[in-house]
């Protein structure tokens, strides 16, 4: 494996938040790695460090100890310069559990778009309005879509903008931080059917924090589990949600009341990433 195909590569990485008159370790020697290709699930009950983790990964949150390199830049030095934050930007983009948030209420959605292409895109006017088209055909919002504010817009739907706009800045990787768990079921499967695709025609991986390991299964292929900060179990997806050696997964993969069915394919036009082990992807 050559270094250019190591996409995350996080030592040691420790967070302590003050609490009170005491302080609370979030994550604890925090050690894993993200190569390019192969898309990564953090999993773990509430409270495990999860969010924290993936924070300092994206150089939101300063490790207390430890290191992490996105593409050999190293995320643990703050990004002053505005040249620097855009670099960082084309690194890593995220999207949350619930754009609203995000996303200007006051803003259509090609304006959004138009927004970020002016900031971080390539080209005159009239490239950018052709990326807007272009990026909106990607993640299958319509033209009458496309003229809405976010609150006209259902849930799904949303989620289609926040992917399309992180889409826009070209990022080497995407974190989805609980991105379809606020989704219906059948919304959750064209939107994991959406990211597929999407990973396919730009070769953009993803990191996916959840809390179903029905929705990680069909989306990773190796696998991080979380418990109190540390990271209690790793390996590919496949096995570790076919074979837990931790009686802590067993219960986060058992506690997915759907589990079974789901994986039994009746979730209806997920594709099913899971593989055997040993096979081909
Ligand atoms: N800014 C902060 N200040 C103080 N404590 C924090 C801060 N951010 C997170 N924590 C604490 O660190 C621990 C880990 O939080 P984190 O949000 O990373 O967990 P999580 O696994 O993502 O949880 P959830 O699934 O509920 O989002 C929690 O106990 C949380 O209260």
């Amino acid at each position: 494996m050559s270094g250019n195909d190591i996409v995350i590569a996080a030592e040691g990485l420790r967070k302590v938040f003050k609490r009170g008159r005491g302080e609370h370790v979030a994550v604890e020697g925090a050690t894993f790695r993200m190569t390019r290709g192969r898309n990564l699930g953090i999993v773990g009950e509430s409270g495990s460090g999860k969010s924290t983790l993936a924070r300092m990964v994206m150089g939101l949150e300063r490790p207390s100890a430890g290191t992490v390199m996105v593409c050999g830049e190293d995320m643990t030095v703050r990004a002053v310069s505005r040249s620097a934050r855009k670099r960082r930007a084309k690194l890593t983009q995220m999207v949350y559990q619930d754009p609203f948030g995000s996303l200007d209420p006051r803003q259509t959605v090609e304006s959004a778009l138009r927004e970020v292409l002016a900031i971080h895109g390539t080209g005159d006017r009239r490239d950018r309005e052709l990326r807007i088209a272009e990026l909106c055909d990607l993640v299958g919002l319509t033209q009458q879509q496309r003229e809405r504010n976010p609150k006209d817009l259902s849930g799904g739907q949303r989620q289609r903008v926040a992917i399309a706009r992180a889409l826009a800045v070209e990022p080497r990787m995407i974190l989805l931080d609980e991105a379809v768990a606020a989704l219906d079921i059948s919304i959750q499967a064209q939107i994991l059917n959406l990211l597929l695709d999407v990973q396919e025609a730009t070769g953009t991986d993803y990191v996916l924090i959840s809390h179903d390991l029905a929705v990680v299964g069909h989306l990773t292929d190796d696998v991080i589990v979380m418990r109190e900060g540390r990271i209690v179990e790793q390996g590919r997806t496949a096995d570790v949600l076919e074979r837990p050696t931790e009686a802590y997964t067993r219960v986060l993969r058992d506690s997915v009341p759907s589990f079974e069915w789901r994986e039994e394919g009746v979730l209806e036009g997920i594709a099913r990433r899971v593989v055997p082990p040993g096979s081909a992807r």
